[in-house]
């Protein structure tokens, strides 16, 4: 896990050679839905384990077979909160989950609007209730504004006022950590790569393209249900 001289409480695993051979492969274009779905699986499990590094854990007696010894037993990893960003959030939890695996989860729907504004269109939010001893962990791989983790962060602030909040995800871009931490400086962020910058579409250089699409395909317009702004 390295820091990033830019700000504080920014976090990176460019130093885990596995974690980058993973990303390597979201990246590719080449890599299709079910292999990008387990690559984030993957990353959600190992960076889950990493993050655990950062916990307080309990020191507890026990006694072996043969005689009494020291070890640990899980403390902050009972209490973990995770936040859910619809839709490209689900993988990265499914791992989050194999190591974080007390967890309760709520859920957050947002969709990111077109250029130059941005709009988040957040419609649904359902989160269990929120504790003081909980780590509250926001769980989105792409962070390139901001916009949705400032919106979604905001949202959940309001819920309580939890020991740690956490972002975990696999790509930033500067502008993004820059706007969160304006904002939102206490929070944490946990990122697989920080990437070179935004390009006009607000989307991430280099990137891996549109996570969502990439993990479940291109969405429709369906007339029946209110159009999502990020439709053409
Ligand atoms: O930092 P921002 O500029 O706000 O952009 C990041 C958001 O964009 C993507 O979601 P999107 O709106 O594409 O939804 P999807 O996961 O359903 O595709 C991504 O999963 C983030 O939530
Ligand atoms: O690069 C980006 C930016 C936002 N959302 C994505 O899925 N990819
Ligand atoms: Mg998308």
């Amino acid at each position: 896990m390295i820091t990033d001289d830019r700000w504080e409480g920014v976090y990176s695993f460019e130093d885990s050679p596995y974690l980058m051979e993973i990303l390597t492969l979201l990246r590719s274009k080449g890599t299709e839905n079910i292999k990008f779905r387990k690559g984030l699986v993957k990353l959600g499990r190992y960076m889950g384990y990493e993050f655990t590094k950062t916990m307080d854990f309990k020191k507890v007696k026990i006694e072996t077979p043969l005689e009494s010894t020291e070890g640990i037993a899980s403390g902050d990893r009972d209490h973990v909160y995770i936040i859910t960003v619809l839709r490209v959030a689900i993988p990265l939890m499914e791992g989050l989950l194999k190591t974080l695996e007390h967890s309760r989860v709520g859920i957050v729907s947002a969709s990111r609007g077109k250029a130059p504004d941005f709009d988040i269109e957040m419609s649904y939010i359902k989160v269990p209730h929120m504790r003081e001893d909980d780590t509250v962990i926001v769980c989105d791989p792409m962070i390139a504004t901001g916009s949705t983790l400032l919106k979604t962060v905001s949202a959940i602030k309001e819920c309580g006022d939890p020991k740690r909040v956490v972002i975990i995800g696999v790509l930033a871009a500067p502008e993004g950590i820059t706007a969160i931490k304006k904002e939102l400086p206490d929070v944490e962020i946990y990122v697989t790569k920080i990437d070179r910058e935004l390009n006009d579409k607000g989307y991430i250089l280099p990137g891996l393209g549109d996570a969502g699409d990439r993990a479940f395909g291109e969405p429709i317009n369906i007339s029946l249900l209110p159009l999502m702004h990020n439709l053409e």
